[in-house]
């Protein structure tokens, strides 16, 4: 095991109904690094986020996150991981605080960082509103500040913008720079929306029909793709590039 990757997975392969969505599929995220996890619909980018997550078990191969075994350490793993995996689910008639209040104690963490986790994702003004009446906007930004308050050091994001305006995109894009630079948090995130990835990413990993056929870096794409990120997708996508792992 490499001590510098905070996710690594071995062959990881899940089969649902006899069929093989995701084959020995080997993904490398470095501490303190941005990993967009790009691919079509349907490729398995949730699935692999699931297996990650302990919501879901891998039919066969291995993963690591920092270093535990994500079957027979998964304890240890849930404390030192946020996500925000398809729709977030809240406790409806509670409030941003309480639903918070509620994480926390059950990541046994105290409650001191509420009010900031909440600023930082601009609901600081939300005060006893339950989340039934919070916007698509909103529940995002909360899903965001559940995943980060308990001050995991690893975040695994699958599509954290959906729903939210340009200003929220932008502020949570700074945020989570902010996050790895000032707390040396690691992402994980896949989008659809190319170009927000291309804004965040050092390190970009592509799925095809289960299988990841490719880990650069964001540099490199770039350098070849001056005109960005989308360029490079629809190359692999369309078979004009061949597969690569700088890993
Ligand atoms: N519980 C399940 N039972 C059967 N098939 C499933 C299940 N969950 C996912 N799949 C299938 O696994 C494949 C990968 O789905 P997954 O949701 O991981 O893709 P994705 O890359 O996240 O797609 P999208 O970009 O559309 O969100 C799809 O063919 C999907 O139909």
């Amino acid at each position: 095991m490499n001590k510098n990757l905070v996710v690594e997975t071995d062959n990881l392969t899940k089969t649902f109904l006899g069929k093989e969505v995701i084959k020995g599929c080997n993904m490398h995220v470095e501490t303190g690094m941005i990993y967009g996890f790009l691919g079509a619909n349907g490729a398995g980018k949730t699935t692999v986020f699931k297996m990650l997550s302990g919501l879901l078990t891998p039919t066969m191969g291995k993963a690591r996150i920092l270093g535990m075994d994500i079957i027979s350490q998964r304890g240890g793993i849930l404390s030192e991981i946020g996500t925000i995996i398809e729709t977030p689910i809240f406790y409806e008639h509670l409030s941003a605080t309480e639903n918070l209040e509620i994480h926390l104690a059950y990541m046994g963490k105290d409650n001191s960082d509420i009010v900031s986790a909440l600023a930082k994702v601009g609901l600081n003004d939300t005060g006893s509103q339950p989340v039934s009446t919070f916007s698509l906007g909103m529940r995002q930004r909360l899903a965001i500040a559940r995943a980060i308050i308990h001050k995991p050091k690893l975040l695994i994001l699958d599509e954290p913008i959906n729903g939210l305006d340009p200003i929220g995109i932008r502020e949570m894009r700074d945020f989570f720079i902010e996050l790895v630079k000032t707390q040396g948090v690691t992402i994980l995130i896949s989008s659809h929306i190319l170009s927000e990835i291309e804004h965040l990413a050092d390190i970009i990993g592509v799925i095809v029909n289960g299988t990841i056929v490719s880990e650069v870096s964001m540099t490199k794409v770039k350098a070849e793709y001056p005109s960005g990120l989308e360029a490079y997708f629809m190359d692999i996508m369309n078979g004009r590039r061949g597969h690569e792992n700088t890993n």
